[in-house]
């Protein structure tokens, strides 16, 4: 199998084929998803909840970032490799360049940041660099303490109007992937149709070029109540892990996933 790029991606958005995405933070994980077929694998700062036991992303270092990135590299040579900068860790252009640089060293193939318009800049310095960017807009979890919770976005007119035109800057600045968090259905599909890079949801609904969930989550993993676009895979497939896998990437590329009920309507 041909390893996956971003020009794999572009052309599954051209032709309509869902891309599967699942935050990845070890070797063996690395492996069995990519056994499974997942496209990308994203090490999501989400690691300083799920594997390190804070209540937000903020604690999170670089360092922390690289180290896992280094283990999901060496799981597999197969998977295109996402990796969140951390909180704070591209406040100003000279941090971002050198942290991202970390992440691509430790075996990245391209860097997520948090934010919108006021990151063009440096988006067009990584990608001039050689560092591709995905952009996450909607709820961004490094804002939490600003939104004052994990709460939907872009629900009225001005902040959608605003979410849109950051998805025309950042990709106008050379972002080669768009992530939505927890927008609306609609204000989803409307980026998706705008853009012409590959957009990824979660909490976004079924119009977005591909997928994403923390893996723990889809397997059922979660202390508390789970947010409303997560779905436990495990117990759709054959009771493995890997075939939890193989169910989320069926049920992704299908449309099965994410149903109305996964979805904010608005
Ligand atoms: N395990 C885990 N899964 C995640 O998806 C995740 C993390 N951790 N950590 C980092 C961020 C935080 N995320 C979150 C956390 C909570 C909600 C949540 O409770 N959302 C409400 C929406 C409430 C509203 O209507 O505004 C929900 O019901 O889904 C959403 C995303 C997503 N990320
Ligand atoms: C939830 C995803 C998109 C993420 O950013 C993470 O896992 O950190
Ligand atoms: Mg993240």
């Amino acid at each position: 199998m041909k390893p996956i790029t971003l020009r794999t991606l572009r052309d599954m958005k051209a032709r309509g084929e869902a891309i599967s995405c699942l935050t990845c933070y070890d070797a063996s994980f690395s492996a069995a998803m990519a056994r499974a077929g997942v496209e990308v694998l994203l090490i999501g700062d989400s690691l300083g909840m799920v594997l390190q036991g804070h209540n937000s992303t903020l604690p999170v270092t670089v360092a922390d970032m690289a180290y896992h990135t280094t283990a999901v590299a060496r799981g597999n040579q197969q998977s295109l490799i996402m990796a969140d900068l951390p909180f704070m860790s591209y406040a100003t252009i000279e941090d971002t360049l050198a942290n991202a640089a970390a992440l691509m060293r430790a075996g990245a193939h391209m860097v997520k940041l948090e934010g919108g318009s006021w990151l063009s800049d440096s988006v067009r310095l990584m990608t001039q660099g050689g560092i591709p960017c995905c952009v996450h807009l909607g709820l961004t979890p490094q804002s939490v303490n600003v939104f004052g919770g994990y709460r939907v976005q872009g629900r009225d007119e001005a902040s959608s109007t605003k979410l849109l035109e950051d998805a025309r800057n950042v990709v106008a600045a050379g972002a080669a992937m768009i992530l939505l968090e927890c927008v609306p259905t609609d204000l989803a599909k409307r980026v998706q149709e705008t853009v012409d890079v590959p957009v990824i949801g979660i909490g976004a609904g079924p119009h977005c070029d591909g997928q994403v969930l923390v893996v723990h989550d889809m397997l059922g993993i979660h202390s508390g109540k789970p947010a409303r676009f997560v779905k436990n895979f495990l117990s759709c497939g054959d009771g493995s892990i890997e075939g939890a896998f193989r169910s989320y990437i069926e049920q992704v590329k299908s449309g099965e996933y994410p149903a109305p009920e996964h979805a904010f309507a608005e």
